[in-house]
C-alpha cells in the first residue's frame, strides 16, 4: 500500500529524518515508535503529503506519489499532532466543513459526517461546541475528520497523547474498530500503546530507523533461563541442537541456585515449539549431570526489553 525508500528530511543543516525505507501492506496496524524528535512527526507529515522529503521517495499503491499527489491524498486520512479544530463551531458544523474540504457536498456530506460520527461514538457531542468537550472528545473529533472520505490509509499522530486511562482504552478501542476497514500507521512515544494496538512496530532513534518488527516475531523467545544447583566451575560446555550451553551466560547466584541465560545460537526468530525441545535436551543434561533443575522457562521479550537489546547493539533491522 504504502512504501518509502531511502527517506530523509533535513531543516536546515539538521538532518531530522536519515535514509528511511520500509513498506506496509493493507490492513496492517502499524506502530511507529520514538522518544520526542525522533522523527515521527516528520515521516508522517511527508507520507501524508504536508512536508516536501530532501531527499528518497514516497509510493503509494505503486505510484509515486509525487506524480498524482491528490489521488494519494484523497486516500488517506491525517489526524495531526495539533489538529486545527475550530473551538466555537459545534462538532457537526465543523465536521460538515471539513467533508466540503474533501469535496464532499450535500447528501453526501451529511451522510459522511453522519457516519463519522457514529464510528467514533460522537452522536451525544454532535451540537455541542467543540470547546466545550474534553480532551479525550476532542481527539475522537479529530479522527471523525480523518475519516469522512472513507480514507485507506490512517495516519494518526499521537492519537492517545494527553488522554487519561479511560479516554486511551476507548481510543484504543475505536483504533482497532476503524483498523477492520483501513490500513493504520499512528506515533507514539508509549511502548505499552504499540504492544496493545499494533501488529507491527517501526523503531525510530533520532532520524533513523532502528527497528522494523512484527509484534507476533517480538514476543517469540531467543533464549531460555534456567536455575539449577549447578555451579559455573561444573557446567560442561556442549551444544545442544542449536543452543549454547555454556557456562558463560551465568547471571547470578543466589542461596545456591545459579541462573543462566542460554540463547538460540543464530536463530532470531524462533518458534515456541524450537524452545519447548530445546528446554527438554538442557533439562535431560543437567539431570545427568547430577544438578537440580529449579526453573527452565522461555525468556519472555518485550519491546521494552527490545529497545534495550537494540539500544545496546546498536543493531539495525530494516525488514520490509
Ligand atoms: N520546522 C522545523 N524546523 C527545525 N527543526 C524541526 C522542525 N520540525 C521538527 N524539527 C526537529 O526535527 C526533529 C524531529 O522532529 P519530529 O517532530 O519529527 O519528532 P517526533 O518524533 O515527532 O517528536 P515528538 O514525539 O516530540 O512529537 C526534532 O529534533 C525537531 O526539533
Amino acid at each position: 500500500m504504502i512504501k518509502v525508500e531511502h527517506l530523509s528530511r533535513r531543516y536546515g543543516d539538521f538532518v531530522a529524518v536519515n535514509d528511511v525505507s520500509f513498506q506496509i501492506g493493507h490492513g496492517e496496524i502499524v506502530g511507529l515508535l520514538g522518544h520526542n524528535g525522533a522523527g515521527k512527526t516528520t515521516i508522517m507529515k511527508m507520507i501524508t503529503g504536508y512536508l516536501e522529503p530532501s531527499d528518497g521517495q514516497i509510493w503509494f499503491n505503486q505510484q509515486a506519489f509525487d506524480d498524482a499527489p491528490d489521488h494519494a491524498k484523497a486516500q488517506i486520512g491525517y489526524l495531526p499532532e495539533n489538529l486545527p479544530v475550530y473551538p466555537d463551531l459545534t462538532v457537526a458544523d465543523y465536521l460538515l466543513y471539513a467533508a466540503r474540504l474533501r469535496h464532499l457536498e450535500g447528501a453526501d456530506a451529511i451522510a459522511a459526517v453522519r457516519r463519522a460520527i457514529r464510528d467514533t461514538e460522537l452522536e451525544d457531542k454532535v451540537l455541542a461546541p467543540i470547546h466545550t468537550l474534553s480532551r479525550g472528545y476532542k481527539q475522537r473529533v479529530g479522527v471523525a475528520q480523518a475519516i469522512l472520505h472513507n480514507p485507506k490509509l490512517l495516519i494518526l499522530d499521537e492519537p492517545t497523547n494527553g488522554l487519561d486511562p479511560q479516554q486511551t482504552q476507548a481510543m484504543r478501542h475505536l483504533l482497532k474498530n476503524l483498523a477492520k476497514n483501513a490500513t493504520v500507521v499512528l506515533s507514539t512515544h508509549i511502548m505499552q500503546e504499540v504492544e496493545a494496538i499494533c501488529d507491527r512496530v517501526l523503531m525510530m532513534r533520532r532520524g533513523e530507523l532502528i527497528l522494523d518488527e512484527q509484534l507476533s516475531h517480538l514476543h517469540q523467545s531467543t533464549a531460555l533461563l534456567v536455575t539449577t544447583s549447578m555451579a559455573p566451575a561444573q557446567w560442561q560446555q556442549q551444544t545442544l541442537s542449536g543452543v549454547q550451553f555454556a557456562a558463560d551466560q551465568h547471571l547470578g547466584e543466589s542461596n545456591g541456585h545459579h541462573r543462566y541465560r542460554l540463547p538460540f545460537a543464530g536463530t532470531h526468530h524462533s518458534s515456541i515449539s524450537q524452545a519447548e525441545g530445546l528446554a527438554a535436551q538442557v533439562a535431560q543434561r543437567l539431570v545427568e549431570q547430577g544438578a537440580a533443575l529449579y526453573g527452565l522457562t522461555p525468556e519472555r521479550r518485550d519491546l521494552e526489553s527490545l529497545f534495550r537489546e537494540v539500544n545496546k547493539t546498536e543493531e539495525v533491522s530494516h525488514a520490509a
